[in-house]
């Protein structure tokens, strides 16, 4: 079994979301996330068509959940899934509020591509990593998109 966090994010009306940061540009370091919000919006992916600033709205569902692949499983896929980049961009009128659950390898786990995707001869393209290390290097400076994944890149 891996490990599990939970965050609470609480983002309070902001009069102009241009001057700040709801949440930067990054991907999570989990296997899987899978995050509840509430109908306010604001959670953006990238999308991978178009000149790369393409940002797609998530919009809210009632009832629905949000499942997003983190860089661990891209790394165990050896890059078959890739994580997501996303952000948050606060809301002018209203406080918003979001749950992720990050489904993660445990801290003391080596992660790297799995053996059995390697069977058929494929090239790795990434090295046997130390979670807690992975996860450090992420908290170790501000996000930067997927800049994290080089960290266990061969
Ligand atoms: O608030 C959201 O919708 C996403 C938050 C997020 O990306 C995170 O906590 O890693
Ligand atoms: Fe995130």
């Amino acid at each position: 079994m891996g490990s599990i966090r939970t965050n609470l994010n609480y983002y309070p009306i902001c009069p102009d979301p241009k001057l700040t940061v709801g949440v930067g540009r990054h991907s999570d370091v989990s296997t899987l996330t899978i995050l509840l919000q509430d109908e306010i919006g604001g959670l953006y992916v990238r999308g991978n068509q178009g000149d790369g600033d393409n940002w797609i709205h998530v919009p809210p569902i009632k009832g629905s959940l949000v499942i997003n692949v983190g860089d661990a499983l891209q790394i165990l896929s050896n890059s078959r899934y890739k994580s997501v980049e996303h952000r948050v961009i606060a809301n002018g009128t209203k406080n918003r509020i979001s749950v992720p659950i990050f489904v993660n390898p445990k801290p003391t786990d080596i992660i790297g591509p799995l053996v059995e995707v390697l069977q058929n001869g494929e090239k790795p393209i990434y090295k046997q990593v130390l979670y807690s290390d992975y996860v450090k290097h992420f908290f170790r400076k501000a996000h930067d998109g997927k800049k994290t994944v080089e960290f266990a890149e061969i």
